[in-house]
């Protein structure tokens, strides 16, 4: 390559400043034109021998060649207004023996059309790559990947990591957190990065299918197997997973007689559709998902031991936002981002002590009670601003206990708003009954009532 550069190194040059689509022009450090290619001639509408030698400010319009010269400092894609349009030009300042000796400029497109197509053109790919993969994704039914999960604190990317080294692979992963922090996402994300991505991913909620109907949803039936069945039979979802991932959310509510025949399904790897007799051999991944303690399940006998081991290969634990405070700016910015867009409304930030005190506040329901309060606080809204007056009222209480919680006096208060919100909570607004639920006297219940603002 540099042998060739040396033998033709005038046909280069020539090629590079006079075949090439782009306009170049040279100055010394006085500002003299010192070079100018045909293009660039063309498109400033000036002959050439008259040009060189001429100050960069008389040949072209609203040139910063020579303010390139004093500051040294280049500028890159650069608008410039010239001959009736925007073009866009870089400039850059040219040092020998650590001085400036001159500056050289080029315009990439003439015109904004020009660099209007180009752009136009790169939006048409990125959308036409965009819908393959919502395509995809819809085919497979994953629709979010590690890209989607917000957050850098350490835990969150310790969890990311792990989620990266064990995706590939059929191991099984067990996912456990409280609600809302997450776990679907990752599920998700295990079967984008894993080598079945191409091919199914099912959901299946253990908790919210009726027990007589998660064994016909999950290995599916012959036709006339039971009353009600569709004559021409039911596919499960094991058999809809086939070849992917099939990801069973809320495992510990799975009925202990499914249990029985999920492990059998993992043991044998073949299902068996109800009414049938025939098995059909089958290949999926299994993730599941758990918010609640397995270990005590066990112990109830609630849930079996030989499935959980099936399960638990791969144990990956995601820690509650309270304890990974700092994703909490940057997912809350995040939501209100995507919430204001596709409400239509102009929702552009939060005011500080709204922010600081989503920093200390303990998130019981982790990043979805997060996203509703944002949610609920966009349509609130009636600034551009989130404020305090924006949030749920038992946030409220809080924040304005935090201002001075330093006294034994402060946090009593702060014990007292926080049981009486629950108790009212629990007992749908009835303060009577609240009253009872706390233990104490009707007048004295409705004078603390009165003084938290509730
Ligand atoms: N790190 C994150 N980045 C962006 N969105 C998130 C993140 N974590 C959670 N969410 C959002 O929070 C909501 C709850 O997440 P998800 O349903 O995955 O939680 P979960 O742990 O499966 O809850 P559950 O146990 O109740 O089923 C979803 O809308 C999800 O998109």
């Amino acid at each position: 390559m540099l042998s060739t550069i040396k033998h033709n190194k005038e046909a280069i040059i020539e090629t590079v400043f006079e075949k090439s689509h782009f306009c170049f022009v040279a100055v010394d450090e006085n500002g003299i034109v010192t070079f100018l290619n045909n293009n660039y001639c063309r498109f400033l509408e000036v002959v050439k021998e008259e040009a060189i030698g001429e100050h960069v400010t008389d040949i072209i319009e609203n040139t910063r060649m020579h303010i390139v010269l004093k500051t040294g400092e280049e500028e890159i894609a650069d608008l410039q207004y010239i001959r009736g349009n925007h073009m866009i030009a870089n400039r850059i300042p040219v040092f020998s023996g650590g001085k400036i000796v001159g500056a050289v400029g080029t315009v990439l497109y003439r015109d904004t059309k020009e660099w209007m197509k180009m752009n136009t053109h790169i939006k048409n790919l990125l959308l036409e790559l965009e819908n393959y993969r919502k395509q995809l994704r819809k085919q497979t039914g994953a629709s979010y990947s590690l890209h989607d999960i917000v957050g850098s604190s350490v835990k969150l990317n310790g969890v990311k990591e792990k989620i990266i080294k064990t995706s590939s692979g059929d191991v099984s992963i067990l996912l456990e957190g409280e609600s809302g922090t997450g776990k679907e996402l990752f599920a998700h994300s295990i079967h984008q990065l894993s080598e079945r991505h191409n091919k199914p991913f099912v959901k299946v909620n253990c908790a919210a299918i009726p027990e007589h109907l998660l064994e016909s949803e999950l290995f599916g039936y012959e036709g006339g197997a039971f009353t009600g069945a569709k004559r021409e039979g039911k596919m499960g979802k094991f058999e809809m997973a086939e070849g992917g991932t099939l990801f069973l959310d809320e495992i510990a509510d799975m009925p202990l007689n499914a249990q029985v025949k999920i492990l059998r399904v993992l043991q044998e790897r073949e299902v068996e559709r109800l009414g049938s007799e025939e098995t059909r051999e089958i290949d999926v991944r299994i993730v599941t998902a758990t918010n609640q303690s397995l270990e005590k399940l066990i112990e109830q006998e609630r849930f079996r031991k030989d499935l959980y081991y099936r399960i638990n290969v791969v144990r990956i634990t995601i820690p509650p936002l309270r304890e990974r405070p700092e994703d909490t700016r940057v997912l809350a910015k995040y939501l209100l981002r995507h919430i204001s867009n596709r409400a239509g409304r102009r929702v552009i930030d939060f005011e500080k002590d709204v922010l600081d005190f989503f920093l200390h506040y303990g998130w019981p329901g982790n990043v979805r009670e997060l996203e509703n309060v944002v949610e609920s606080a966009v349509h609130l809204t009636n600034s551009e601003m989130i404020t305090k007056a924006d949030l749920p009222d038992h946030m409220q209480h809080e924040m304005a206990f935090n201002h001075n919680s330093k006294s034994l006096k402060d946090i009593l208060e702060k014990t007292e708003i926080e049981a009486i919100g629950n108790a009212l909570k629990q007992v749908d607004g009835d303060k009577i009954k609240a009253a009872k639920l706390l233990g104490i006297g009707k007048s004295s219940f409705y004078e603390k009532a009165k003084k938290y603002g509730f």
